[in-house]
């Protein structure tokens, strides 16, 4: 299964997350956001991971300019779009960068699940991530969890990475319950906004082979 560690920002929790596993690690392109990183460090980070793991570029509503110069600086594998992108703007990036889209889906009820559909053959997977609260400063990053029994409605078709609050009590449980293609978790393993954690980081991974472990 697929693990990416989202927000990343120094070597050595690249390091960890590498060590751990991670098959992606995310940048966060979004200034508000406490894990916001410029090219430059996210490029060179990425470099220092190239064939160990996709390199995955967070951006919320970016216009073609913005994708430009993050995409040039960093070489991303992953392009994740995290804001309100409709499924011609899904295919609009795809077309112009020739990158696999990773599209970020709010889940509260089962109509965000019916919406998922439209993007469906369009993104490459979905990333379900729980709404922010009203009025959050963040789209995501938010260590929220929602609903996971929301999922069963889904018929397989959509290749899904969970996200939303996870950490290394929880996901046990949710490997329990759902079977993503993925997981993504971001601030379940900070020891405060924005500062990732090493030993969190390494917890997180062992949680998911104890999980496995009993799964098997
Ligand atoms: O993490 C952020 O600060 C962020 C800001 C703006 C857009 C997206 C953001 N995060 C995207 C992610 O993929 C997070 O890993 C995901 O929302 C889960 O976060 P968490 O609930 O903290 O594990």
């Amino acid at each position: 299964m697929d693990i990416k560690i989202c927000g990343l920002s120094t070597p050595e929790t690249v390091n960890a997350a590498l060590d751990g596993g991670a098959s992606h690690i995310g940048f966060i392109f979004f200034t508000k956001s406490p894990r916001n990183v410029s090219a430059e460090t996210a490029g060179a980070l990425r470099q220092a991971a190239r064939g160990r793991a996709q390199a995955v570029v967070v951006t919320v509503n970016a216009d073609d300019d913005a994708l430009d110069d993050i995409v040039s600086a960093v070489e991303p594998d992953v392009l994740q779009l995290h804001g309100s992108e409709t499924p011609e703007r899904v295919s609009a990036v795809k077309a112009r960068y020739g990158l696999p889209v990773m599209k970020a889906l709010s889940i509260s009820t089962a109509d965000d699940l019916v919406r998922a559909q439209s993007f469906a053959g369009i993104a490459d997977r979905l990333l379900f991530d729980a709404k922010p609260p009203k009025g959050a400063e963040l789209p995501g990053g938010n260590g929220i969890t929602f609903d996971w029994s929301l999922l069963a409605t889904l018929d397989g078709s959509l290749p899904y990475m969970l996200s939303g609050g996870l950490n290394a009590s929880n996901v046990g449980d949710a490997l329990a319950r759902v079977h993503p293609s993925g997981l993504d978790i971001s601030s379940g393993v900070e020891s405060a906004p924005g500062i990732k954690d090493v030993a969190l980081i390494k917890a997180f991974f062992a949680a998911i082979r104890s999980a496995q472990q009993r799964a098997a």
